[in-house]
This record gives C-alpha cells, structure tokens and sequence, in this order.
C-alpha cells in the first residue's frame, strides 16, 4: 500500500477541480498533482448519471453537508472551502449566533452548491434533516494558558446537545468532531449516540488532522522535502503528548538525529499553543484548522462517493491498543471506517513506544471524564 499516494490524492482534489473546471483557471492554488482522483470521481459520477460531455454543473454533486458552528473562527473559512467542493449539492450553516450574513456572503460564490443558514434551537432539526455529513466546530477556543480540557466544563454539554440533535435528524450521517477538548468530546457524542440507541462507530470521527498537516508542514521545512509528498501519520489524541507522531514512519522514508525527533515531536505537540499564544487572547487556529477539517470533508464525501482509496488519521473507537478511542491511519469507505491501520504500530523505535506507553493513561482519563460527563447527565435529568 503506498500511504504517499493516497495523501498526496487526500490534498484537496475538489478544491483544484472546481478551479479548473468551473472557473476555468490554468492552474490551482492547491497543486497540480491533485487533479487525477477528482478526475476519477467527476468520471464516475457522470457515468453514474448518464452523461456525455459532462461539465460541474451537469454533473450533480449529490450530498448534503452541515456545519455547526458555522459562524464562528473555523465554521466560516471551513463553510468556504466547502462550498468548493463540487461534490457538495447542499451546505447548511447552523450556528446560536446570527451566521445569515456567513450565508448570504457565501451563496454569491459561482460553485454549484446550494447554502441554507438556520438559527437557535428551532431550527437546527431542519439543518439536519437529510445530511450526508455533519460537522462540529462549536464551542469555545482557549486562551493563553489554558489547556484543552479547561474548555470541558462548556464545550462538553454544546457538544452533547449537538449529538442528540443529529442522532433524532440523521443518525446515519457521518460525525465530524471538532470541539475541544477532542479526546473527551468524542466519547460523549458515543454516549449521546447509544443512549439514542444510533450509535454506528464507523461513523463518528475526531478531527485530528490539523495534527498531520503540522506535522508534514514541519517535517518538509526541517528535511527540505517537497510539501506534498510528506506524509507523517499522527497517532494517540488530540493533546498535549497524547499527539504523537509517528516520524519513524513518515513518507518518503527520511532519517532524524534524536535531537530533530525530539524537536519535532515536541513542536507538533504544542503547535496548538504556539497559534494560542500567538493570537494572545483572541483565539486558537481557526485557518489551519479549517483547511484540515475541510480535507477530512472532502476525504469523506469521496469515500462516499465510492471512491475506493481514502485514507486519513482520526480519533475513533479503536481496539489497536487497551484505550478505547485511539488516533490512527484509517481506511474510509461509504460506511464510514473501513479498517482501522494497525501496521504502523509495528516496528516503532524505542522513543515513540515509550511515548506511547506514556500517553495511554491521559487519554484514558480523558476519555473516561467524557464517558462519565454523559451518564451523569442523563442519570439526572
Ligand atoms: N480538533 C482540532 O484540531 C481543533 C483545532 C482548532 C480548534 N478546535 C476547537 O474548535 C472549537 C471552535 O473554535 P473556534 O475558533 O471556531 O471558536 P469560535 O468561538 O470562533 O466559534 C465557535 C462558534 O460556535 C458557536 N456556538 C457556540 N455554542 C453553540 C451551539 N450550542 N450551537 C451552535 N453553535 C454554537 C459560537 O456562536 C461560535 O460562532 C473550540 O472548541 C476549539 O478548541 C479544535
Ligand atoms: O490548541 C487549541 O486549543 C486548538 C486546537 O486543538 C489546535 O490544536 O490548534
């Protein structure tokens, strides 16, 4: 299996296509070595659609996104780059705040997809009904010197009223989790989930790829490799060291000193900070962040699609390890997680196995807090 072509096919291939097909642009911001698995997917959904000579706007894109939270600092750069996706026939934007204007602003871009804005409480079953892929940024980001799990006391009952909402509207769709913190919100949408008696955990995914765009960024910059064919899988959760990623494994095959591991495996860890620190106040990564979970979109869309070579890093209920909800490499196909990526978990070096050891027990804690959260609270309301 070569993991470098799939990342390399994961960058972004709706994003060129509709640069090139709609716009009829020369050239897209995001690559030119992303065009061929939009090309299969365009290809297969005209054939599947019966037409000849097709164009983006013959060829319907069929699948119903939302995302809630969409008027804050990642639901509207996030909402934009999926409005270029040509896979996206409809785009919901839920948010408790007014996000009408996010939607207005948005339906005048010429992509083919159809934006809705729905606001408070009464409507978010309607911005739910029928969607292929829901999506969570809700919540609120830290603040310099806070850690993730000091978001847990409010993200955690947003997050939870989010879930229940999705599981009585579309229990089928698949779940996105962006919310802080990752490693606890993600067992309380399992919860909400069974306790709705919806629960499927091939469907329900933290968003942990902004760990992966870090860490190929960083590595590339450190070993002067050419960005898009770097490919280092992240595994453990999303905080503090329970990211670890795995640069014994990273694609092309690349040799670190000690000291560049533990350079790199650091910086990845605190790359959220490092942006926390740097907005001092005003927030946590919004743009990377969008970029990343607009790439786990599109990665889900065409595995959809019936595209047959999907892959990514996601925190998801997991048996690669004693800890129930793990991050790893994991195959996505039309019914969610196909396979969960074990072998790159075999032959780690002496550092990232005690690495690993290190991590188990904090983000057991961490999962076991959100477990807890969601049984306490349907025990007493
Ligand atoms: N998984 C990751 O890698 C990752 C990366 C960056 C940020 N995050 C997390 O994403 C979350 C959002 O970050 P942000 O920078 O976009 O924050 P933000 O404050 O800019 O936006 C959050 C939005 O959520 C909305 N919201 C709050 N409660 C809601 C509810 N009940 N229903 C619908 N919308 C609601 C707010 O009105 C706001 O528009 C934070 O928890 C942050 O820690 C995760
Ligand atoms: O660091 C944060 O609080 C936001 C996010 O989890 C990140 O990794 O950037």
């Amino acid at each position: 299996m070569n993991f470098n072509t799939r990342s390399r096919l994961n960058d972004f291939n709706g994003l060129k296509a509709v640069a090139s097909v709609n716009h009829n642009s020369r050239s897209s911001f995001l690559g030119k070595e992303n065009t061929a698995a939009f090309q299969k997917s365009f290809t297969r959904r005209a054939q599947n659609q019966n037409v000849t000579s097709p164009n983006a706007f013959q060829v319907q894109a069929s699948f119903k996104v939302a995302i809630l939270g969409a008027a804050g600092g990642i639901g509207q750069p996030l909402a934009l780059l999926v409005k270029m996706s040509p896979l996206v026939s409809d785009l919901h934007l839920y948010d408790i705040a007014n996000v009408k204007g996010v939607a207005a602003d948005l339906s005048h871009c010429n992509t083919p997809s159809r934006v809705r804005d729905f606001t408070g409480n009464d409507e978010l079953s309607n911005c739910l009904k029928d969607v292929d892929v829901v999506v969570i940024p809700a919540g609120v980001p830290r603040k310099p010197g806070m850690t993730r799990d000091d978001l847990f006391n409010i993200n955690a009952s947003i997050v939870k009223t989010l879930v229940e909402a999705v599981a009585d509207n579309c229990p089928d769709a698949f779940i996105h989790v962006i919310s802080n913190p990752v490693n606890s919100t993600v067992p309380i949408a399992a919860e909400v989930l069974k306790q709705k008696g919806v629960y499927n955990p091939k469907k329900l995914f933290g968003i942990t790829t902004l760990d992966v765009v870090r860490a190929n960024t960083f590595v590339a910059q450190k070993k002067n490799l050419k960005l898009i064919d770097v490919d280092v899988p992240v595994i453990g959760g999303h905080a503090g060291i329970t990211i670890l990623p795995l640069l014994s494994k990273t694609k092309p095959s690349v040799t670190f000193t000690d000291e560049e591991v533990q350079d790199l495996t650091v910086r990845i860890q605190n790359a959220g900070t490092e942006v926390v620190e740097a907005k001092a106040g005003a927030g946590s990564a919004t743009l990377s962040m969008a970029y990343a979970a607009a790439r786990f979109v599109e990665s889900s869309l065409r595995a959809l699609d019936g595209d047959t070579d999907v892959y990514e890093c996601s925190f998801v209920q997991s048996d690669l390890t004693e800890v129930p909800f793990f991050a790893s490499r994991i195959k996505l196909g039309k019914q969610g997680v196909e396979a969960v990526i074990s072998s790159d978990l075999q032959g780690l070096t002496e550092y990232e196995q005690k690495a690993l050891e290190a991590l188990k027990p904090e983000l057991k804690g961490s999962i076991e807090k959100g477990v807890a959260f969601a049984n306490k609270q349907t025990v007493s309301s």
